[in-house]
């Protein structure tokens, strides 16, 4: 099956996303808004900035051009940060209307709207006219760029209410190091993904501050508990959270390197400034925006998410890591399960 494909956004999740549909066998056009990486993808195949030292397939075409890009396409995979999301969805509809093409929609973008507190699948359904789009589906799980780029083995999962699209989504993208599984999740697997990055944060934190392995699984294990109960009153299966897209990204962004958000925990459990933090990271941190969103989101439908309110007075009161870690180990005794 080869499929025309249109990548939009060619961070490090983008790029190489594009790169693997295309050695898939796809016609894969990756759009970005930086002429001079667009430049750098068609001339040397590199993307210096984001996966340093890969190199992409010559096949793969980048674009800067989006009308170009989205011409005659039956998917388009978006993978921008959560807070362009809506508005690179718009752009994309203003094409859609003069070329007439009705693609499915993947996104594998992972946070919650900040002002709105929605998943992204909300924030495309609203931008995207259905007369402009066959299906949409969330490709999530536990995967980084870097590990992907050397064919290492992952796995995620392509959820959708639309079980074809999911299918032909898992086809898409399956091949010997990359396996893909159908979900009809939408909710649990956009929460997971999105608050996931929250709890990473604060494993970085931990591990800057010099913290042990119990510290670190304590988190863990009570953040999934939280996310759980987030994501179950808003829709969720509880299931969910023990799947690719609950436990399976919680354990692979809090505990790796390549994580973006746990480096910037690490970071600031060392004592780098959050300004700081964010201007040397040049890669989108979507747990800082995320904490809030979903800060707001607990304080609104009255669920109880202890840490994610101590990430959130790191973030955004200026708390210090270790008096948040000292009020939440003060708290009275619970029962573990409510
Ligand atoms: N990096 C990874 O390994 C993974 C990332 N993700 C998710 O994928 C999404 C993108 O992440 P990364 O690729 O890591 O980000 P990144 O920071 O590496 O790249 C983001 C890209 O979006 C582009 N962009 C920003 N504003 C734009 C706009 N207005 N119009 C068009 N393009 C714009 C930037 O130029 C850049 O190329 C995030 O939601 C992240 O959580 C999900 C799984 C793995
Ligand atoms: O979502 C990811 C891994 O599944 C990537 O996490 P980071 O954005 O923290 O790098």
């Amino acid at each position: 099956m080869s499929e025309k494909i249109a990548v939009l956004g060619a961070g490090s999740w983008g790029s190489i996303l594009a790169n693997l549909l295309t050695e898939n066998g796809n016609d894969v056009r990756v759009w970005s808004n930086a002429p001079e990486q667009v430049k750098e993808l068609n001339e040397k195949h590199t993307n210096e900035h984001y996966v340093p030292g890969f190199k992409y397939s010559d096949k793969l075409v980048a674009y800067d051009d989006l009308k170009a890009a989205l011409d005659g396409v039956s998917v388009v995979l978006f993978v921008v940060p959560t807070k362009v999301m809506r508005l690179v969805a718009n752009e994309m509809v203003a094409v859609l209307e003069e070329t007439g093409n009705k693609p499915i929609i993947v996104h594998a973008s992972k946070g919650l709207e900040l002002g709105t507190h929605k998943r992204l699948s909300q924030v495309l359904e609203e931008e995207i006219p259905e007369k402009n789009r066959e299906a949409i589906v969330v490709l999530s799980g536990p995967s980084h760029a870097e590990e992907v780029a050397k064919k290492d083995i992952t796995l995620v999962t392509a959820a959708s209410e639309n079980a074809d699209a999911a299918k032909k989504v898992q086809q898409l993208f399956m091949n010997k190091y990359f396996r893909v599984y159908t979900n009809h999740d939408v909710i649990g697997v956009e929460m997971g993904a999105a608050l996931k990055n929250i709890i990473a944060l604060g494993a970085g934190a931990l591990h800057g501050l010099g913290y042990g392995d119990d510290a670190k699984a304590a988190l863990m294990t009570r953040g999934l508990a939280e996310i759980s109960r987030l994501g179950v009153a808003l829709g969720a299966k509880p299931l969910t959270f023990i799947g690719l897209s609950g436990v399976g990204d919680l354990i692979v962004t809090a505990t790796s390197v390549h994580s973006r958000n746990w480096r910037a925990g690490n970071e600031l459990g060392q004592g780098m400034p959050l300004k700081e933090v964010i201007d040397t990271m040049g890669m989108v941190i979507e747990g800082i925006p995320s904490t809030q969103a979903a800060y707001e989101l607990a304080e609104q439908n009255h669920i109880d998410m202890p840490i994610t309110r101590a990430i959130y007075d790191v973030l955004y009161n200026g708390k210090d890591v270790k008096t948040v870690i000292g009020e939440l180990m003060d708290r009275e005794g619970k029962p573990e399960i409510d």
